[in-house]
């Protein structure tokens, strides 16, 4: 490169970076102590520097001011009846990000820390994911800050058809898609698409992903965040001659994501140790046995401590931080937001982790990723690690707008097919834009082109 070209590129470099600042400085300001919020706009603004420094054009059309300020957000109150005739009073948000490339697809989250800085990182969040996946649906999110631990069944439906009263008029199947995410599973998306079903009328099956295989559900949505978060991880292994066979892997949480990642990494002969709730984690150094772990969860919906009453061989540690101190090869976090911190990080580094896949979101906070960056280790980021689950919603839309149902093994292997195409995806968008092997740069910079040039060719809207 003759010297002209490198003080022009060097300058245009210059200009991105404080782009970029400014921006994020104007984040700060107008959305004051959304932390997470700050933390996800953070990680994506600075990736793009080397996007906005070779095309100007997305800096000239204001598209960072345009793509960190959500299309709409509604927050509402949500009141109900507990089983003790008591009025109880929550509060409902949907987060609609950006619908440059599709309608609105992102979970509903029922957990008491959720809030607007939630939901907006989330949504954030879900519009790179989203587009990452290859398929037409733009980027949404929502909850509430209902806690359905220790609710009865009928409490949480009394909940879910008042959230669903007001949530029913800002969505549709070809507006606003949701689906679940942490506290909102098979139950709640049931009762929440009958209180549509009886608002609307009619069988609007495309409303909702996540439904039950009786009416309308995809095969392989259950299993599709955590098999998919796998499936990614197997093509970074690939990569370094590595596999999921004969190593040793910690799973953190026991939800929905979790269960599902180590049925995948047992299937493909990992032996996986422990995994927690948010009391506490089990480390079982024979394996894991996964039957019980279902039941607790899924039927009995107790805590993971009981799985040490039924296999003495395991032990229970109440507080579910230190799970990270356990060596292993390969780490899938799968439970929640910065759930692994920078010591964490130094930890599983000096315990040989090799790769480290996020299934939950942003469960790495931006100092763990670094450290795992500078040590080599492989790292998925959420954004393209877990995008299986909404990949196989928006399978399940297709279903339900062919009124036609794939099998299991269809639906598997196009899930599969996505999650090495985002892999390959990922790892190209990072070598053009100068971070080799970088896949959190990769995985943002892939996922924001196509909304930026779908909004590009929208005009300033
Ligand atoms: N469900 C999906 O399809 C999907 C898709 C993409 C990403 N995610 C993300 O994956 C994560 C988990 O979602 P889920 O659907 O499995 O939810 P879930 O409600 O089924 O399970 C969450 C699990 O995490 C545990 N948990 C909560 N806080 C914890 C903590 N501080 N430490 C340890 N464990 C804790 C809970 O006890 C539970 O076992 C979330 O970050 C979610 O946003 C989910």
């Amino acid at each position: 490169m003759n010297s002209t070209v490198e003080a022009e590129l060097n300058e245009a470099e210059i200009l991105a970076r404080n782009y970029v600042q400014k921006v994020f400085e104007s984040v700060i300001k107008r959305n004051p102590f959304e932390n997470e919020f700050h933390q996800a706009v953070k990680e994506i603004l600075d990736s793009l520097v080397p996007v906005m420094a070779k095309h100007p054009k997305y800096m000239k059309n204001g598209i960072l001011e345009r793509i960190v300020e959500p299309e709409r957000m509604v927050s509402f109150r949500v009141p109900w009846v507990d089983d003790q005739g008591k009025v109880q009073v929550n509060r409902g948000f949907r987060v609609q990000f950006n619908s440059a490339i599709g309608p609105y697809k992102g979970g509903l989250r029922f957990h008491p820390s959720v809030n607007a800085s939630i939901i907006k990182f989330l949504g954030f969040e879900q519009t790179l994911k989203n587009s990452l996946t290859g398929q037409p649906i733009g980027g949404g999110k929502g909850g509430s800050d209902f806690d359905p631990k220790g609710k009865s069944d009928g409490e949480v439906m009394r909940f879910t058809q008042s959230f669903m009263t007001e949530l029913y008029k800002y969505i549709g199947p070809d507006s606003d898609v949701p689906a679940g995410d942490i506290g909102v599973g098979a139950r709640e998306i049931g009762f929440m698409f009958g209180q549509y079903k009886k608002l609307h009328g009619g069988h609007p099956s495309g409303v909702l992903t996540g439904k039950g295989l009786l009416y309308g559900g995809s095969l392989v949505r259950t299993e599709a965040t955590g098999y998919g978060a796998v499936y990614f991880v197997n093509e970074m292994l690939k990569s370094k001659g590595l596999s999921f066979e004969g190593s040793t892997v910690v799973v953190s949480g026991s939800g929905n994501v979790a269960i599902y990642a180590i049925q995948k990494a047992a299937q493909l002969g990992a032996t996986v140790v422990a995994c927690s709730d948010s009391n506490g984690y089990i480390y079982d150094k024979d394996g894991i046995k996964l039957e019980t772990v279902q039941r607790l969860k899924e039927v009995e919906r107790s805590r993971i401590s009981e799985y040490v009453k039924e296999h003495p061989g395991a032990i229970y540690i109440e507080g579910c931080e230190n799970i990270w101190s356990i060596a292993c090869d390969i780490a899938l976090p799968c439970a929640t937001q910065n759930e692994i911190d920078e010591a964490a990080a130094h930890t599983l580094v000096l315990n040989g982790v090799k790769a480290v896949g996020e299934g939950a979101n942003m469960p790495s906070s931006l100092e763990a990723i670094d450290v795992f960056l500078k040590n080599d280790v492989l790292f998925g980021p959420a954004k393209a690690a877990n995008a299986g689950g909404v990949a196989v919603s928006a399978l399940e839309m297709a279903q339900n707008s062919m009124r036609y149902s794939w099998t299991f093994h269809e639906v598997d292997d196009k899930l599969h097919v996505i999650m090495k195409n985002i892999y390959r995806n990922s790892v190209e968008a990072a070598e053009e834009y100068g971070h080799p092997g970088n896949l959190v740069v990769g995985a943002n910079i892939a996922g924001f082109i196509k909304v930026a040039d779908s909004m590009l060719a929208h005009g300033i809207i």
